[in-house]
């Protein structure tokens, strides 16, 4: 009997056993419920990376006004955004692995989550129980920020030390093999940022110029990224500078005339002062100055999520209404082909690079 011919799939996932991709984001609530929202706002708001207050201010006001105030408020937030299959930050983020993976037949390509399930130390376990030994990691933050991706960084260390640690041995397996074998945590490459990448540029230009082809050209074009603390920008985080980067970028690939465009921050957060202009004062000076459409994009997100769907789409969309003004939300890239060919090529440079490297 002769083995069935492989895919070409099959035959270039034979090639590179060794090598994963692990496609990192944010994390979400597993229910949207006060208590799965607590659970996950506690975890996400801990992280000395996102809120470095000294611990014995913010403990107490995290877990006695924060967490009891905005578990309840935030959870029917969620509930009107909450997809059959789960959160659409988990939904989306599950797809676009698929959709990754199969642009990549050639590798493991999975997804993890910062704050969450699945947890990136779990997902490492278990590409080094199957022999993994190379790990290209890849947030999923265009821009870079201390408090996204150096805390990314941040677990990937942590995992990797947790596995060396641990003394890893595979069950069944000889003593001396074992012993060779323990604590041999796989080797991780990183990927900082992708915020001039020209290919995410044309596919982001491109799914604005198809959406506006489809639904018609606002006579605006807001690029709303997530805000940060003004004192993180100051202290010198790129973020604010890769944004501005990113958004005149696609501005200048759709030729936009300067005054058609405008960059604005949202999902503010305490009392302190975040990057400006905030994207809802944004919002109401243009209805005030008589402009009547605005189309928003929000190139900070890979996939939509809580931010974009509900205070975007739903929260500043009625406001604008209210106003007198119709917005329209182009939807974040996605699970989409376009989307996928992007990170593909990104994760496949990046590989290159790092063997074109001296030893
Ligand atoms: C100090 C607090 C926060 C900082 C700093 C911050 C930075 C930051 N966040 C994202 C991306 C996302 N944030 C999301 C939700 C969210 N963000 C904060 C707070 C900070 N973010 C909170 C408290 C929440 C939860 C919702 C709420 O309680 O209001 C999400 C969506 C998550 C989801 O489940 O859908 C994303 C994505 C970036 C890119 C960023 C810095 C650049
Ligand atoms: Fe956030
Ligand atoms: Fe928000």
């Amino acid at each position: 009997m002769t083995a069935p011919t492989p895919t070409a799939g099959e035959t270039a996932a034979a090639i590179d056993r060794a090598t994963a991709m692990v496609l990192v984001n944010l994390g979400t609530p597993d229910a949207p419920t006060p208590g799965a929202v607590r659970r996950y706002l506690r975890e996400f708001l801990s992280d000395r990376r996102v809120v470095d207050l000294p611990r014995w201010l913010w403990w107490p006001l995290l877990n006695l006004v924060i967490l009891p105030l905005r578990a309840t408020r935030v959870a029917h937030k969620y509930a009107s955004v909450w997809l059959r299959d789960g959160s659409p930050l988990a939904v989306y983020t599950r797809q676009l692995a698929q959709a990754v993976q199969r642009e990549c037949p050639q590798w493991r390509v999975l997804h993890a989550m910062r704050y969450g399930t699945p947890s990136f130390t779990h997902v490492l376990e278990q590409l080094r129980a199957d022999g993994v030994r190379r790990v290209l990691v890849l947030p999923l933050y265009p821009q870079y920020s201390t408090t996204t991706t150096a805390s990314v960084r941040d677990v990937v260390e942590t995992a990797r030390f947790a596995i060396r640690d641990s003394g890893f041995v595979e069950a069944g397996k000889e003593a001396a093999d074992a012993d060779a074998d323990a604590g041999v945590a796989p080797m991780a490459h990183f990927i900082g940022d992708y915020h001039l990448d020209p290919g995410w540029i044309a596919a982001l230009s491109e799914s604005i110029r198809d959406h506006r082809a489809r639904h018609g050209n606002a006579a605006h074009l807001m690029f709303s990224f997530h805000g940060l603390p003004q004192r993180l920008a100051d202290n010198g985080d790129p973020y604010p500078r890769q944004c501005e980067a990113g958004a005149r970028a696609i501005a200048a690939a759709l030729g936009l005339r300067e005054e058609s465009w405008t960059l604005s921050y949202q999902s503010r957060f305490g009392r302190e002062k975040w990057l400006e202009p905030a994207t809802a004062a944004t919002l109401k000076a243009l209805a005030e100055r008589g402009i009547r459409s605005v189309d928003v994009v929000a190139p900070g997100f890979a996939v939509d999520c809580l931010e974009t769907l509900e205070e975007v789409a739903q929260m500043l969309k009625q406001d604008f209404q209210a106003c007198g003004g119709e917005l329209r939300y182009i939807p974040c890239l996605n699970d989409s082909d376009a989307h996928a060919r992007v990170l593909a090529a990104i994760a496949r440079d990046a590989l290159a690079a790092t063997a074109a490297q001296p030893a």
